[in-house]
């Protein structure tokens, strides 16, 4: 047990705070569990309006059912138990603070594929996966109950770490904020890094199932599942899939390398990936969409190649990061910076200063439109996905601004769009 020391970057002014400072990390908590019940809700009511007045709430005999939560703790500990296995390599991540590099097991994608099995097994002897369709809402009370839970003792076991083990933004003191931003900054027990953990098993594998489970239903219901239902499956599958086979590169993301684990990544994780983004799924469970040929094929196209620039962009910047002088990306040009790091001003970085959101998006587009254009349900993860990433992008743009100064003005300079070419 470390000794609890003054932390030296103790951030003192509201104004400094991301998410709107005391104020978003009371109204969140409550808006954002409120808005997952409110979203599943409506995805299943035979209206879907997400302007309906008053809004859609499950009721609350709906919100519980004993299944649920053992269901999900059982998802949970199978995970934990996939991820201690001892398979695939173990990778070290950023340096942190004090220099050290902590280890993490890169097995993510097994954990995948175990789960697969498990699941076809599960179905081919007759286990009714459809029957999630109705367990969402409860399934979802559990969720925001182990996030809840699971931040109280985040929040309380941070004050036994270290100071250098802390977050540089959570730690400012107010209570309710830290326990909402995060304190910790890679909270483990023994070897177990439980927000590494979190960024990619339970929820983003629980996300599929759940898509899974609204397929099997829509073929109870109608003898076989639709092509738009196949469509959502097959794009959010590749998704999940690829973000599993490349788990090495969540290493260097801003929120393991910076943010803390508090009560907004831990229900971001286990609460909200899960439950709203398979809205588009749930959806068309109640609300059949007919899609021709020709307009699947098009979308299919949108998804290739929102895809294509996703993960070329992706895997140039880890590739340029973890070794410069490798012939894929050797060839480009760069700009140096103080900190003796050299930052991208070619390729797909030369294109505009986030390509990797870019393509994100276009996905995103795509895994809306086999939903038709009846709903607004189905769009509201685009919508949500912009929000977050022009916020993202604000963010990052700062703290780049911090790291790399007048190396960074100059990059803007050269590139000027930051998400959508010659728009924003
Ligand atoms: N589906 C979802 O809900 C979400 C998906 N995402 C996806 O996650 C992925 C990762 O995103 P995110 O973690 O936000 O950030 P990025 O992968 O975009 O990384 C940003 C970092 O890259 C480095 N960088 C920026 N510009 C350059 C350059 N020109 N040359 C070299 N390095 C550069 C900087 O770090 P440094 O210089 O220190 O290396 C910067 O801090 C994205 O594809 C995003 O779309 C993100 C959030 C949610
Ligand atoms: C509204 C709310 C509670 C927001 C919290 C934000 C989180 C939902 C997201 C923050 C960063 C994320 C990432 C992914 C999922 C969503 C969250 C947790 C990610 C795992 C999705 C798959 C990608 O390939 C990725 C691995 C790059 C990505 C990493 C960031």
């Amino acid at each position: 047990m470390g000794a609890k020391k003054a932390p030296k970057h103790r951030l003192s002014h509201d104004t400094e705070r991301e998410f709107g400072g005391t104020l978003g990390a009371v109204c969140i908590p409550v808006f954002l569990p409120l808005t997952v019940l409110f979203l599943i809700c409506v995805s299943q009511s035979a209206e879907a309006s997400v302007l309906q007045w008053p809004p859609c709430l499950p009721s609350a005999d709906q919100l519980w059912d004993p299944l649920a939560p053992t269901l999900l703790l059982a998802w949970i500990v199978l995970h934990a138990l996939l991820y201690l296995l001892p398979l695939g390599k173990v990778s070290e991540g950023l340096a942190l603070r004090d220099g050290s590099r902590l280890k993490y097991p890169i097995n993510g994608f097994h954990g995948l594929c175990i789960s697969a099995v498990l699941l076809s097994v599960l179905l081919a002897l007759g286990a009714p996966l459809g029957y999630l369709c109705e367990l969402l809402v409860p399934l979802a009370v559990s969720a925001v109950a182990v996030s809840f839970l699971s931040s109280i003792y985040l929040y309380v076991r941070s004050f036994w770490a270290p100071s250098d083990a802390l977050a540089l933004g959570g730690d400012t003191g107010n209570p309710l904020y830290d326990f909402f931003i995060g304190r910790e900054l890679n909270p483990r027990i023994g070897n177990f890094d439980l927000k590494y953990f979190c960024e990619l098993r339970p929820g983003l594998i629980g996300w599929v199932v759940i898509n899974l489970g609204m397929l099997m239903k829509e073929a109870e219901l109608r003898g076989s599942p639709s092509l738009s239902m196949i469509l959502v499956n097959c794009f959010q599958l590749l998704y999940v899939a690829d973000a599993l086979w490349n788990e090495e590169a969540v290493l260097t993301t801003m929120d393991i390398v910076h943010d803390g684990f508090g009560f907004m990544l831990v229900f971001g994780d286990l609460a909200w990936v899960p439950f709203t983004y398979s809205l588009q799924a749930s959806f068309l469970v109640a609300h059949p969409q007919s899609l021709s040929s020709l307009t699947a094929a098009a979308i299919v196209a949108l998804n290739d190649t929102g895809y294509y620039i996703f993960r070329k962009s992706n895997s140039q910047k880890n590739q340029f990061r973890r070794d410069p002088t490798h012939p894929s990306v050797s060839g480009l040009e760069t700009i140096a910076t103080a900190t003796g790091k050299r930052l991208l001003v070619s390729g797909w970085w030369g294109l505009v200063r986030h390509p990797n959101y870019l393509g994100d998006l276009l996905m995103a587009l795509a895994w809306s439109l086999p939903c038709g254009f009846s709903h607004l349900l189905p769009y509201f993860y685009v919508v949500y996905f912009t929000v977050l990433l022009v916020h993202r992008e604000a963010r990052d743009e700062r703290q780049c601004r911090a790291k790399y100064g007048l190396a960074w003005d100059a990059y803007c300079r050269r590139v000027p769009y930051r998400i959508f070419p010659y728009i924003y």
